[in-house]
């Protein structure tokens, strides 16, 4: 059976075997928790190494293992306080030798350790899915309560501009019918005005009527006068007729009576000479002469009193004439007020009757406007009951908002208080996390063999076996030499068929302790061609075949994002350095000098010269050094891929140089949680360490040792660049080894550091693969001088 001591060159004499175990055991994992352990006031004993637990696994395989088994397949219940107890418990004082002993109660103690890390899991399980329930919960609500305060506020919006459109139609309204009223008034004025205007036409009118009434009565008097007058008039006339007919007949009356005189005169001639005659007669005839004269004085008186009486029935008529004349001019002067007033009463008429029209027109206006008001009026109380109604929803919408403002306050609590919990949990988890990884190791060291490649050659037989026997499972390698088996026991050994998954798997949970704080550092060792090029970046054209680099950063910003949600915000910063010839060359110079050294120009003139500090806080960094702020995988892809083209620069020259090739990828991870306000820093260091293999090749001969002595005196140099750098720093951790320089930029502070020794399976490369797990299994047994670090808490 193949032991990890047989692994190991041969020790000192003053190493015994127990003590030399003790001390191995001090060296390899006890300084990992010493201090822990210390606090916790444990007895001081350091847990079994992995390979121990095997064994023990292996003798005492049976009913143990089987309840062990069966109480890892249940969730068994922890408190707090039994984690506490369970991370705080003192281990028995035993027989210190007792390995056996120690290696079942360490075994135990991981076995319950494993059961309250999966009870652990679980209960952080349940938290991350009650959170998310809760946020998402919260996040509906959240979104419900942003629909609703849109809608809200759209509604508000809408109600407001309603109202704004209600109000500024309500004030055009009031104006209008402001103007309307002062229309109306106008109007209402306008016809009060044209009433009392038509009242006082029609009172004019009707005194107007009235006296038209009294003009033709008066007219109907005068003209029945005129009748009555004409009647005078005609009768005047008649009688001024008889007259003139007595007047003609007096006349007549005249002549004969005149005839009568003269016949009467000639008579009395007759008579006078007849006088003489007759005188007798005559005085008879004179008597009769008398009483004639008597009777012709009183026809002329008679005549003269009819004249009298023509004259004065002459000026009656004239008086009448005049009268009638007057009358008749009166009449004429009435006729034409009567005309002028029907004229008036006419104009009046007309100018009543467009007033009428008018008052008519105002009328049906102020029905019409009166029905504009009313309308209006109606449109107001509708409005202003919309608007209540707006109103009414605004205060139930506000008071569904107020209720969900609470349950977002109380879903808010109790995130808040899931959160702190979630915290509590996290640290608990980091811690919990952090003991496994101690316990596994905080440095480990894992063997990759790569499968026979056609370039190795068709007769080329695989010189690597692995043992199966369950102590070494997945844990050993066993290398042919000239017939002589060469066994290895590693942390872990991935076959030739591992994928680049599987090998992930494993360093996946470091990922997590570069985010919680820890420094880690990944390096990967071995001979040429080996696979460190392959395990570390993988084949960038194959999107399966990416290697730990590109997964590990997946993972990292993955996780970062996830974490967000506990408030964590992270800043990442990548630099790429090459160590060529002793010297470094910064892979991300954006003023890089083409060729192969940015140190050495071709004109040999002395470039930039980068030189390794230490800062008060114990990390390593490199001087003037590109650093590159980056977010996301693919900028470190493309920062790798510039990287690889300003080393692969260098390749083109021989391989030779690239076998003096040193490759550092680190990348700074700055973690801040705003909720705890704890700040985290940690550090991830990836690193590729091409070409170190070269420092064993004793087996080599000719060029091949030439090649191998002058990289080994090139490293030896660069080893003593650091170291004395570090020693004037004071900070000297790795005294004994040529290659501890290579760790030293990662270990400045509290690390985790994880080796992989690549080997090539071919017959041709058989010494140097033996070179390089010999040297790991050095490191591996802590020969070569690299402590496993006391585990420090992260800042
Ligand atoms: N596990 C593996 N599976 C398949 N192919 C592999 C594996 N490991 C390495 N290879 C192949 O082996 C060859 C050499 O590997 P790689 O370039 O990674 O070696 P290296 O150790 O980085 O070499 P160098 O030191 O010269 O840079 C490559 O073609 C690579 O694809």
């Amino acid at each position: 059976m193949a032991s990890r001591n047989q692994n190991k060159p041969p020790r000192s004499p003053s190493n015994k075997k127990g003590g030399r175990t003790e001390e191995l055991f001090v060296d390899k994992r006890g300084r990992i928790g010493a201090e822990k352990m210390e606090q916790r006031g444990a007895v001081g004993k350091a847990r079994a190494p992995l390979s121990s637990m095997k064994v023990r696994s292996d003798t005492n395989a049976g009913s143990e293992v089987g309840s062990n088994e069966g109480m890892e397949c249940s969730v068994v219940e922890f408190t707090k306080e039994d984690v506490e107890a369970l991370l705080n418990e003192k281990r028995k004082k035993g027989d210190p030798f007792d390995n056996k002993k120690k290696q079942e109660l360490m075994a135990a103690y991981i076995k319950r350790l494993k059961l309250c890390v999966r009870w652990f899991i679980k209960v952080e399980e349940g938290y991350v899915q009650e959170k998310e329930k809760l946020q998402s919960e919260l996040e509906s609500l959240e979104k419900k309560c942003s629909y609703t305060e849109i809608e809200m506020k759209n509604k508000m919006e809408e109600l407001n501009e309603t109202i704004s459109d209600l109000r500024r139609t309500i004030t055009s309204l009031e104006e209008r019918i402001a103007k309307e009223e002062s229309d109306k008034l106008e109007a209402i004025n306008c016809y009060k005005k044209e009433k009392e205007a038509r009242s006082v036409a029609e009172k004019v009118r009707d005194e107007k009527s009235a006296e038209l009434e009294k003009v033709l009565d008066q007219k109907s008097v005068a003209e029945q006068q005129a009748i009555s007058n004409e009647d005078l008039y005609k009768r005047s006339q008649e009688y001024n007729m008889s007259l003139q007919q007595y007047n003609s007949r007096l006349q007549s009356d005249l002549d004969t009576s005149n005839e009568a005189h003269k016949r009467l005169e000639i008579e009395k001639a007759t008579i006078v000479e007849s006088l003489s005659i007759v005188r007798g007669h005559n005085k008879a005839l004179q008597d009769q002469l008398v009483s004639l004269k008597v009777s012709q004085d009183e026809a002329i008186k008679q005549k003269e009193t009819s004249k009298n009486e023509l004259i004065c029935l002459r000026e009656e008529l004239k008086q009448i004439r005049d009268e009638r004349d007057r009358q008749q001019g009166q009449i004429k002067a009435l006729v034409g007020e009567v005309a002028k007033y029907k004229e008036y009463t006419g104009k009046s008429f007309a100018q009543l009757d467009t007033f009428i029209i008018k008052a008519n027109a105002l009328e049906v206006t102020c029905s019409s406007q009166k029905e504009q008001i009313l309308q209006l009026q109606q449109l107001l109380f509708a409005e202003k009951e919309k608007l209540k109604m707006a109103d009414l929803s605004a205060s139930t919408s506000r008071t569904v908002f107020e209720e969900q403002r609470r349950l977002i306050c109380e879903l808010q609590d109790r995130l808040a208080d899931k959160e702190i919990q979630l915290v509590e949990g996290e640290k608990l988890r980091k811690k919990l996390h952090n003991t496994i990884l101690e316990l596994k190791g905080n440095i480990r060291v894992f063997c990759r063999v790569r499968p026979l490649l056609p370039e190795d050659g068709t007769g080329s037989d695989m010189v690597v076996s692995y043992p199966n026997s369950t102590e070494s499972l997945g844990l050993g390698i066993e290398l042919v030499q000239s017939g002589q088996q060469y066994p290895f026991t590693f942390d872990k050994v991935f076959d030739h068929e591992a994928s680049q998954h599987d090998v992930f798997i494993e360093i996946s949970q470091l990922v997590q302790s570069a985010l919680d704080g820890y420094k880690v550092c990944i390096f990967a060792y071995g001979q040429t061609g080996s696979g460190k090029t392959y395990t570390m970046m993988g084949r960038p054209d194959a999107p399966d075949l990416k290697g730990l680099i590109p997964r590990s950063l997946e993972q990292i910003f993955q996780t970062s994002q996830s974490l967000k949600d506990q408030g964590w915000k992270y800043k990442m910063q990548a630099s790429i350095l090459e160590i060529y010839n002793e010297t470094i060359r910064d892979l991300l110079a954006s003023n890089r000098s083409s060729g192969m050294d940015q140190a050495r120009t071709e004109n040999g003139v002395p470039g930039k010269q980068y030189t390794i500090k230490h800062d008060a806080n114990g990390n390593t960094l490199v001087s003037d050094l590109t650093i590159v702020d980056v977010c996301s995988v693919n900028e470190i892809s493309s920062l790798l891929q510039k990287a690889s083209q300003s080393r692969s620069v260098g390749r083109t020259q021989m391989n030779e140089q690239s076998s003096r090739s040193h490759f550092v990828f680190t990348l700074r991870i700055c973690g801040i949680n705003e909720n705890t306000e704890q700040q985290v820093q940690g550090v991830l260091n990836l690193i590729d360490l091409a070409g170190s293999e070269r420092l064993s090749r004793s087996g080599a001969t000719g060029d091949r040792l030439k090649e191998a002595q002058a990289i080994n005196k090139s490293l030896s140099s660069l080893s003593d660049v650091i170291f004395a750098l570090a020693k004037k720093e004071d900070h000297v951790p790795f005294r004994n080894s040529k290659l501890t320089y290579l760790l030293q930029p990662c270990l400045g502070g509290d690390s985790k550091t994880l080796m992989f020794v690549n080997v090539s399976p071919d017959q041709s490369s058989t010494s140097e693969s033996l070179c390089s797990l010999r040297f790991a299994a050095r490191v591996n047994s802590c020969e070569i001088g690299i402590p496993r670090r006391q585990t420090q808490t992260s800042t």
